[in-house]
This record gives structure tokens, sequence and C-alpha cells, in this order.
């Protein structure tokens, strides 16, 4: 039997599009959303709004015509920032939230933040304007354990600068642990994305039988009990809970490595994988919210007004094992089992 499920068109609040070549080849996936915050960590990362306005249109111009996805530019924070080109950049529609990295947490973060004190003028400045902090939540203390380095965070940076700047809004990206789930819970003008990936991977599918690499990603995904906290947040109908890929497209290359990088490549499939989640938990009617309203209710946008199906069918959904970009290949994210959600653009 088929089951049809027709919902607002999704957005995606943390998404790397990349640049070149790896723009190009991946910017198609991309383009049935109707939103996408776009994240900076570019080598070198986004950092002003004249270098945000410049790399939107590099994003418009990988496109194809027609599509409705429409580029939400983040700056990448750094110790120098300066807080009057972030507020000129968001009142020109250039920026839609600032992104934090920890020096050294993730891809491409060497130029991120070392000391928070530094910041504190362009967070007082961002509250004051109402511009969302995206936050990668990882602590990058060498003593602290990779499993922990998220909780660490919390009690460490996140709520000291909570604390020091009321108002500002912040959103916990690709929130991994229970820990973070009951974190956002607790307070005000906070938010969270949640990857489709970590919400059917725990750290068993990076480890057990070999080292899959297709499955490292930051935050690293953590035991079983944290995944079922997320699927429990997801599809709660909670709207601090939102879609956020984290889709993040490398060369096979430099994944099948001796120091493989971090990153799972989801744009093909996470709406389809999404739905079997939500099918699975008996959800499927707080699907529209975590894909198509929270997130734009947190950033003060309208729902896209426009429509897709989701469609459930005896034949599994289908896509590629990997795709090529420039002369390499990007392998797609496997969910390890059949999704029988296929996706019908209504618009
Ligand atoms: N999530 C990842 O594992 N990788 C992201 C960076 C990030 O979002 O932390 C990337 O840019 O490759
Ligand atoms: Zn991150
Ligand atoms: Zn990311």
């Amino acid at each position: 039997m088929n089951t049809k499920l027709r919902i607002r068109r999704p957005d995606d609040w943390h998404l790397h599009l990349r640049d070149r070549e790896m723009l190009a080849a991946v910017a198609p996936w991309s383009a049935g959303l109707g939103r996408a915050i776009i994240m900076p960590n570019l080598v070198p990362p986004v950092v002003t709004g004249a270098e945000a306005a410049a790399y939107r249109d590099r994003i418009l111009a990988a496109l194809p015509e027609n599509v409705t996805l429409r580029p939400l530019m983040t700056l990448y924070l750094t110790e120098a920032t300066d807080p009057a080109d972030v507020l000129a950049a968001h009142a020109q529609g250039i920026i839609a939230a600032v992104k934090l990295y920890p020096a050294g947490a993730t891809t491409n973060s060497a130029s991120g933040v070392r000391d928070f004190d530094r910041v504190r003028p362009v967070l007082e400045a961002m509250a004051g304007a109402g511009i969302p902090l995206c936050v990668h939540g990882e602590v990058t203390d060498p003593a602290v354990d990779i499993f922990d380095r998220e909780a660490v965070f919390i009690d460490r940076v996140l709520e000291p600068i909570r604390r020091a700047t009321p108002g500002l809004r912040v959103v916990m990206e690709h929130v991994t642990t229970a820990d973070g789930v009951a974190y956002v819970r607790s307070g005000d003008n906070i938010g969270a994305t949640i990857t489709t990936h970590h919400l059917v991977i725990n750290r068993n599918h990076i480890l057990v039988g070999g080292i899959r690499p297709h499955y490292y990603c930051l935050p690293v995904a953590k035991r079983e009990s944290h995944r079922l906290a997320l699927v429990e947040a997801a599809t709660s109908g909670d709207p601090r809970f939102f879609t956020g890929t984290d889709s993040a497209p490398h060369p096979d290359r430099a994944k099948e490595s001796a120091c493989g990088c971090a990153g799972c490549f989801t744009a093909p499939n996470w709406l389809q994988i999404c739905a079997h989640v939500f099918e699975q938990a008996g959800a499927l009617d707080r699907l529209e919210g975590f894909t198509s309203l929270h997130g734009a209710a947190f950033y003060g946008l309208d729902p896209n007004p426009d429509h897709i199906s989701l469609v459930r069918r005896d034949e599994p959904a289908r896509w590629p094992e990997r795709i090529t970009a420039g002369g390499e290949t990007v392998t797609v994210f496997d969910p390890g089992f059949p999704v029988h959600w296929h996706i019908e653009d209504d618009a």
C-alpha cells in the first residue's frame, strides 16, 4: 500500500556546499530545499560580509535554473571579527547567522576562536540585533575524551557565554548527546539542529567489524542511549529541535585514509531517511515540524509557501552510491537499511 505525506517544502539549517568543483557537484543535490544555512568553513573561511556575498553568488551560479533553494549565509567568527561588519552584513540581508568554531574542533576550524573573551563585543552586538550564533559545541582540550567533548563544552564554554550575553540566540549545531538535548530543553533563546546520520548511527557503526570512514563525522556518533535521546527529541514535536543535515562532502580519497577526515554526505537521501526514522517512531505527523516549520520559526521566517510529498512505496528508494566531483568520488551516506520513502516535488 502506498502512503502519501504532503509537507511544506523542507529547509536545511546546517549545510556544507563547499566551493569550486565540489560546489558544482553537490549543489544540485540540495536544489529541492527551500532555504539552507550555508556553513562558512571554506579554505580560507568566509569571514567578512563581502566574502559571504561573493560566496552566495557562487552558490547561486552553481544551482540549476528555476530552483527554489535560497542560501542563507553565515560568517565564520574569528577573534578579529569586526562587530560593525557583522551588523552591516545582517542589516543588508547578506547573512542570517554567525558560526562559532572552537579553534581546531573540526574540519577547517584553524581560524576559529581560542579565547572566548575576545569575541564578547561581537556576541553582544549580535544579541542586540537578534542575530543567531550557530555553535560547533565541542571542547578541543586534548585531556577531554572525544566522546565527552560536547557535554564538557556545555559547562565550560556554552553556559558561560550565554550567561555573559543575555538575549543571545544560540543554535547548538548537530547535537549528539542526551546532555545536549537536556541543555537545549532547559533554556530560552536556544535551539538545536539534529543531523539525519546521528538519528540512525551510533558509535558501533563506525567501529564494529572494521573501521567505516564514511560513518566518521564530528561530533562523533555516541553510544546508543544518546542516539535514542536524539530520536526522542526530533520526533517529540518540540520546536527547539530542527533539521540540520550537516551534509559534509569530502573526496573518498580524504576519508579512506590512515587519517580520514570527518563528515557524512547526506544531501541525496537525508529526507527519505528522516521519513523512515519518524515512521519507525510512530511520529510521521511530526515530521513536517522537524523538517519544515521549527527551524524557520527559530530564525523568524515563515514556512516555505509550497509543498512536497513523501510517498511510501514497496520498492526501496534509490540514490547513487557515490557521485563524482572534479576528478574525485564522494560516497553518499548509507543508512544500512532499505528506505521506502520517495520524494515527489509538488511545486
Ligand atoms: N561535521 C563534520 O564532520 N564535518 C564538517 C564540519 C562540521 O560541521 O563540524 C565538515 O565541514 O566537513
Ligand atoms: Zn560542526
Ligand atoms: Zn557542519
